[in-house]
């Protein structure tokens, strides 16, 4: 269980990231963040695992506040919490294994994983990781000959190779295409359902947020003005949380030129441009 008491975040130059955030996610949720850019999406996410730190309040992590942990404390609850990003983070001139592998740092010494020296069971994790997202066969290829699907796909079974209880995902479809992009959310989504791992999702497409998640939270200007299921999520609610119409490039299923799909008072106007109404 994740849970948010009284969190706000406020950057030095005095941007506030987050304002008064509470919350509580429940175990094997899979929960998306959605809201315009710089609603706070990132910053909610980054600060679950202290990529940031928040300025205000407590974040629960299984019981413990991370918080307030420091040392081994703040290692030993980071090493249950997998973290996927837009742009991969791998080691591009490393083999798909060995990028698999360094999820396993945090279960060893740092000298230990400095010379490589995994253990043999290790290995087999990383390559049941790997299979997790059917990629195994790519384990001794070099990152950056992959395509940017299946580099996203090692990124996820880095993130299993900690054997984490929670994963974060920060917009891991942006860089992705339409099609790519529904295949690395059916592999979040099965790893969330097999293995019961607490997902949460930073989506700008608002039609994968409503097929993909259990749960909805909508952000504006540091705040949760929105938290409920796929189906709560209508066209007029997803217009309440961005505080405007939906364009065209906020729904995956409708890429072409940018046009409003459906007005603030919730008439659907599905319209590409030059189109008449
Ligand atoms: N390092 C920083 N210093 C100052 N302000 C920041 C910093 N990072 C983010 N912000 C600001 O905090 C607010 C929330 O940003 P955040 O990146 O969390 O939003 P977001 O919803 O993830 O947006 P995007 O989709 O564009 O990434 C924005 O106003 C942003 O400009």
């Amino acid at each position: 269980m994740i849970e948010f008491q009284n969190v706000s975040k406020v950057y030095p130059n005095g941007t506030r990231g987050l304002n008064n955030i509470n919350l509580t996610i429940g175990e094997g949720e899979l929960v998306v963040i959605v809201g315009l850019s710089g609603a706070g999406k990132s910053t909610l996410l980054r600060s679950i695992n202290r990529l940031h730190d928040i300025s205000e309040g407590n974040i629960m992590i299984h019981g413990q506040s991370i918080t307030n942990a420091s040392g081994s404390g703040l290692r030993r609850i980071r090493r249950g919490i997998g973290m996927i990003f837009q742009n991969f983070n791998l080691v591009k001139r490393s083999t798909v294994l060995r990028n698999v592998l360094s999820g396993r740092v945090g279960h060893h010494s740092t000298l230990r994983t400095m010379l490589g020296m995994f253990p043999a069971e290790d290995t087999q994790l990383a390559m049941d990781a790997l299979e997790r997202v059917n990629i195994r066969d790519k384990a001794y290829s070099r990152a950056d000959q992959l395509s940017g699907g299946q580099q996203q796909r090692v990124s996820i079974a880095r993130a299993l190779a900690q054997e984490p209880q929670i994963i974060l995902a920060d917009e891991p479809v942006a860089s992705l295409d339409p099609l790519t992009t529904r295949q690395v959310m059916d592999d979040l989504q099965r790893i969330n359902r097999d293995l019961k791992i607490t997902t949460i999702i930073n989506l700008h497409f608002i039609d994968l947020a409503r097929e993909y998640a259990t749960r909805i939270i909508g952000l504006r200007a540091g705040e949760i003005v929105f938290d409920g299921t796929p189906e709560e999520a209508t066209d007029e609610a997803f217009a309440h949380i961005y505080g405007r119409s939906i364009h065209r490039d906020e729904v995956l299923g409708a890429q072409s030129p940018a046009e409003e799909v459906v007005t603030l008072d919730g008439t659907p106007a599905v319209r590409a441009v030059g189109e008449s109404s």
